[in-house]
């Protein structure tokens, strides 16, 4: 039985001027720490199926099943990163990353030297009292990732969290987020428009279609590369191959969509 299931998944966006179907019968297995990336053209749904994961909107039908159980709200199970990393500016870095902890009345001392330990293994140890103001951009999207780790979520949703950074500090942000997520066995979903990125950080890459939104074909990520580290799996022989046969994909896809 898979971890995380989406059976037949579709959504509707309705306004008073416009219908959009963003989703079509999506179905998807992921197991238990495995790094799944959504890959696709601009509108073809990535964003919207993280909503409905995460319970910010609802599925028009269909279900999202974690550890057998149907997932219909947002829950302390699914934990989500965006591109912008949202730190309020008037508190420090760890008032900042201890917010869920804050919210629900449950931090402890265990808490904070957890939080202390977390800014640690992403190599801000001495922020902790700071200001997000400030922090690089690279460094408040490593805050942003403690802050999502520290409520210890089962499922880690990515969303586009290195599109906004230099690109020297997206490569080495990669490189971290992929060994934490691997030594704390996380279950993950990137939503990229980058191939490369796409390649070098998951197991299994799902290629979608627009128009209306759906799964068009799956890769799966040759073990050579999923044992190296993002930096390192770039330079790999393989890597290039399958970047070249998704890239024609893409472009059959966005072709058609034209
Ligand atoms: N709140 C909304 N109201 C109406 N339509 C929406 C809404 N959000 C998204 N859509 C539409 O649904 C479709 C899927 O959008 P979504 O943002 O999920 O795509 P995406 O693949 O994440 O796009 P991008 O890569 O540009 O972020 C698009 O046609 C978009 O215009």
């Amino acid at each position: 039985m898979a971890f995380l299931t989406l059976d037949n998944l579709s959504h509707h966006y309705f306004s008073e001027k416009s219908y959009t179907q963003a989703l079509d019968s999506i179905s998807l297995s992921i197991n238990e720490g495995e790094f799944i990336s959504l890959l696709g053209p601009s509108g073809c749904g990535k964003s919207t199926i993280l909503s409905i994961i995460a319970g910010i909107i609802s599925q028009t039908t269909g279900e999202v099943i974690l550890e057998e159980k149907p997932l219909k709200e947002t829950s302390l199970a699914i934990g989500y990163m965006l591109q912008q990393d949202y730190l309020f500016p008037w508190k420090s870095v760890l008032e900042n990353i201890m917010i869920g902890q804050k919210i629900n009345g449950s931090i402890t001392m265990e808490t904070k030297e957890r939080a202390q330990q977390l800014l640690k293994e992403v190599g801000l140890p001495n922020v902790a009292n700071d200001y997000p103001r400030s922090l690089s951009g690279g460094m408040r999207q490593r805050a942003a990732l403690v802050r999502t780790l520290l409520t210890d979520p089962k499922i880690l949703l990515l969303d586009e969290p290195f599109s906004a950074l230099d690109y020297q500090t997206k490569l080495k942000l990669e490189d971290l987020v992929f060994q934490l997520l691997q030594a704390y066995k996380k279950t993950s979903i990137l939503v990229t428009h980058d191939i490369g990125e796409a390649i070098a950080m998951s197991d299994r890459i799902i290629l979608m279609a627009s128009n209306p939104g759906r799964i068009a074909k799956t890769f799966d990520v040759p073990i050579e590369i999923r044992t190296i580290t993002p930096f390192e799996a770039r330079k790999h022989p393989k890597y290039q191959m399958l970047f070249d046969r998704i890239w024609k994909e893409l472009d059959k896809h966005e072709k058609t969509d034209e």
